[in-house]
């Protein structure tokens, strides 16, 4: 490291900047509770604990379960999960009410997660027109009474980027002010940008003594980004849930902040989290909701660590880090996994053939491995090339050569 925080490998880190959590965060897994607001979420009882119980073994710190007052399954679920006694913290989530508070509580969980919507939209359409006064009045009685019942307590306002700021800061510290263990921000609509997320997270980490946590969904593609940057500016917990499942296109994906932190963190991440599982429960969280890992999902998409282009295949094969910042063996993936070099498209290059040929256990010379270059492109110009027709050209092309070599 030079004196500056500028590293060879990272001219852009900045380690002179104090406020800075990267390296120093907390998860809130929320796939049992934002996770459920997806679509095609339903889960079991029984694929709730297994879905508990891998996120734990993870190594997430907090798992999130939705309000025990949904349904009196929702409940039971709770109690259940509260009493297997796994390693993450048991939160629940609920409305700013004395009755979903006393229910939270009575559930055994070890924390609630308390929200209450603080912009015009939700005070007007959701609340039947409560002021900010009612607001604080209710949630310092809820704060109140979660402490007094022995569990932690989170205070968050909801639509945060769309509230007053004053509003806001009032509220949290007043919150802070109360005993809360953290303070949330929640990007509820996904409208908040990265900037926006700085100031206003930098603004609350000099109001309030608690912990910060950041909610950021995804409808304009930056919950991602929203969450290093909330970090970055001194945010200590970050709401996940795996595959980013959630209300309308959901929030911040687990693999995909593992993804971002990885070049960031990698000593961090390594030793917190066991990256390896990542796979294992995403596959299991997509099968119980029935959809597809999306073909583009940071780390295990299925083309995540593949390579077409010639240009970029010839430069991996000589080292990977050219064009990957990420190590799929870092995530217990193994590059057979991946169709890793393509070799049957026309935009492959003669060194991409190289290694296929050298695999197949064929020699031949470079000249030789060009010119069968040049027929595999002009056939894949025609149609969608299998890798079985590649191979296939390359073999009778190398048969045809050492047929000439004996003439
Ligand atoms: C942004 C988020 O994702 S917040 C979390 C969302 N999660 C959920 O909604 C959990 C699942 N929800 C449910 O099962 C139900 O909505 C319940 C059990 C919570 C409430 O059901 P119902 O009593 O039938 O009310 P309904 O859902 O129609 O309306 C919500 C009520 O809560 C009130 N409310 C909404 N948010 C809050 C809040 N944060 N704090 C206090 N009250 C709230 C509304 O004003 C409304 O009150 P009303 O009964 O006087 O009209
Ligand atoms: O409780 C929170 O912090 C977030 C609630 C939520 O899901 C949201 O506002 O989108
Ligand atoms: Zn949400």
């Amino acid at each position: 490291m030079s004196v500056t925080g500028i590293t060879a490998s990272n001219p852009y880190s900045n380690v002179n900047d104090l406020l800075s959590n990267v390296r120093n965060f907390k998860i809130i897994e929320s796939t049992l509770r934002e996770g459920e607001q997806f679509a095609n979420a339903y889960f079991s009882r029984e694929n709730k604990i297994k879905i508990a119980t891998m996120l734990s073994d993870f190594g997430v710190d907090y798992i999130e379960l939705t309000n025990p007052a949904a349904s009196p399954q929702s409940r039971e679920d709770c109690e259940a999960i509260c009493k297997l006694g796994l390693k993450a913290k048991i939160l629940t989530h609920t409305r700013c009410t004395m009755e979903d508070a006393k229910l939270a509580c009575d559930c055994g969980v070890d924390g609630v997660d308390v929200v209450i919507g603080t912009s015009q939209f939700l005070r007007e359409h959701s609340l039947g027109g409560k002021d900010m006064k009612a607001i604080t009045k209710q949630a310092l009685e809820v704060i109140e009474y979660i402490k007094s019942r022995g569990c932690e307590v989170r205070f968050s306002s909801e639509d945060s980027f769309r509230s007053d700021l004053v509003d806001l800061l009032s509220i949290y510290r007043a919150a802070s002010n109360a005993g809360v263990g953290r303070v949330g921000v929640a990007d509820t609509v996904g409208c908040a940008s990265p900037r926006q997320v700085y100031d206003l997270v930098r603004t609350l980490r000099g109001c309030v003594s608690t912990d910060i946590e950041v909610h950021f969904h995804d409808d304009t593609g930056c919950a991602v980004a929203n969450s290093f940057t909330a970090l970055e500016a001194g945010a200590t917990h970050i709401d996940t849930s795996v595959l980013g499942i959630g209300e309308r296109n959901g929030i911040c994906p687990l693999g995909a902040l593992m993804a971002r932190m990885m070049p960031t963190s990698r000593d961090y991440i390594l030793s917190k989290y066991k990256v390896h599982q990542l796979k294992a429960i995403e596959d299991f969280v997509a099968e119980t909701v029935e959809i597809n890992v999306p073909f583009n999902n940071p780390i295990t998409g299925f083309c995540a660590f593949t390579h077409k282009a010639g240009i970029h295949a010839k430069a991996i094969l000589n080292s990977p880090s050219t064009y990957e910042i990420l190590k799929p063996e870092d995530f217990g993936l193994s590059r057979q996994l991946y169709r890793y070099v393509h070799f049957t498209s026309r935009l492959t290059g003669w060194n991409a053939i190289k290694s296929r040929v050298d695999q197949l256990g064929l020699k031949m010379t470079d000249d030789q491995i060009k010119e069968v270059t040049g027929k595999i492109k002009q056939m894949a110009d025609l149609k969608v090339m299998t890798l079985d027709e590649s191979d296939a050209l390359i073999r009778s092309f190398h048969l045809e050569l050492q047929q000439a070599e004996n003439n």
